[in-house]
């Protein structure tokens, strides 16, 4: 049973009482009709073969609130394309796949790269991307969440619980952020968001002294949950990172285009479990090393254009605090998990501090080496300035590619 803590600047959605999934959707079913609701779903071609995606289609397609359903496919070729086509078609909600690797959207987007408005790097940020400007070229829904395509422990009611604070119009939130725990095989899991994000924070806290910024970014339960819920007029304005500092990036735009009464956070599930990536202890360009590189960046990023300056120093003091503290974090987190009859593996989980604090170094350094690298996507304010007809575009050569394959 939840508490009702309010534990930061931004409100927490709690789940107090285990209200039915059937009432959710009825309110749901309601709110649809003066504020229609849609979903993005990025996901690889390779998902589609794997346990999660067909489970969670299995049970979007009872979900009867939602307006459209926009599909952001990687790494398909022209069968895949099609047998992916063929795949989501089960859905009876309206819904479109975008082609990422198809030639009418790589057409699109060479055009914007010789703008310098294309995404840099492949990979979820980008897809995330293209899905938001469809569902700004679509206008037909006014809320949408997003959730990732590798969840093994998918209901309807996370859905639901996801999207309602920003579908419920007496509610002024523009953005919701989902939290929940992350248990499998009797052990805790987040492995990235309990080890690196919180002490991460938590240190940067000490070192930088108060910083209204990271006090916002640690109100959040789950800073890393893939899962968020928004208004569509926040996509206009989002300036998001591609690589693994999509999910901080995002945090980070919301805190600086918008009051903190308009974000909120909601618990979403009890439990949630999902396909895990390697450590990579010996490999920083790979895993959850990488992720942690990335991540660690982007508030390196993040604090200097609020005029936070670093030094080699400085990081090296930002390693050790942080040390001190994640080591303190595995004890809490291993006797959390006795008492709840779970494991942690102190070892493992220590050598997985061992190398973020490294890597809390070699982000800095890689930040102090390049200081001009800018991993950011362009909003699409600024993208349709550039190609006013963009948007146009991008539906038509949508439309085109599920007309032509399917
Ligand atoms: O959220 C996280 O910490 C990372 O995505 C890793 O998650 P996992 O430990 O559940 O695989």
């Amino acid at each position: 049973m939840a508490d009702f803590y309010q534990n930061g600047i931004v409100t927490t959605l709690h789940n107090l009482t285990q209200r039915t999934h059937d009432e959710m959707e009825k309110d749901l079913i309601k709110f649809s009709q003066t504020r229609p609701l849609g979903l993005i779903l990025p996901s690889l071609y390779s998902e589609l073969e794997g346990e999660a995606l067909p489970q969670i289609i299995n049970k979007l397609k009872e979900v009867p609130y939602l307006s459209e359903i926009v599909i952001g496919l990687d790494r398909a070729d022209k069968d895949q394309y099609q047998q992916a086509l063929g795949f989501f078609n089960q859905l009876p909600q309206h819904h479109r796949v975008l082609w990422n690797d198809g030639p009418r959207l790589k057409a699109l987007d060479a055009e914007l790269s010789e703008l310098g408005l294309a995404p840099q790097e492949m990979g979820k940020g980008r897809n995330v991307w293209y899905c938001m400007g469809y569902i700004l070229a679509s206008g037909k829904t006014e809320s949408v969440a997003l959730h990732d395509c590798d969840i093994v422990t998918y209901e309807k009611s996370l859905l639901a619980r996801l999207i309602y604070p920003v579908a419920n119009p007496q509610f002024n939130y523009e953005f919701s952020k989902g939290f929940y725990a992350r248990i499998s095989e009797g052990k805790i899991n987040g492995r990235v968001s309990r080890l690196l994000v919180t002490p991460l924070i938590k240190a940067l806290q000490r070192v930088v002294g108060h910083n209204e910024y990271l006090e916002y970014m640690d109100s959040f339960r789950y800073p890393l949950a893939g899962e968020f819920s928004f208004r569509r007029d926040v996509l206009n304005d989002l300036r998001i990172p591609s690589d693994w500092g999509l999910e901080i990036g995002v945090l980070s735009e919301m805190h600086r285009n918008y009051a903190h009464n308009r974000i909120c956070q909601v618990d979403i599930a009890d439990n949630y479990d999902h396909k895990h990536q390697d450590l990579s202890l010996d490999n920083a360009e790979a895993g959850l090393s990488k992720m942690s590189i990335d991540i660690t960046k982007a508030f390196y990023r993040k604090l200097a254009t609020q005029g936070e300056t670093f030094s080699t120093e400085a990081f090296r003091t930002l390693k050790a605090t942080y040390y001190r503290i994640a080591l303190d974090y595995v004890e809490t987190y291993h006797n959390d998990a006795l008492m709840n009859g779970l494991t942690t593996d102190i070892h493992l989980e220590e050598k997985a501090v061992e190398m973020f604090a490294q890597n809390i170094v070699t982000a800095g350094q890689r930040f102090l080496d390049n200081p001009m690298e800018t991993p950011f996507m362009p909003t699409w304010s600024r993208v349709v300035s550039a190609m006013p007809d963009v948007l146009e575009r991008l539906k038509a050569a949508v439309e085109a590619d599920n007309a032509e394959f399917n």
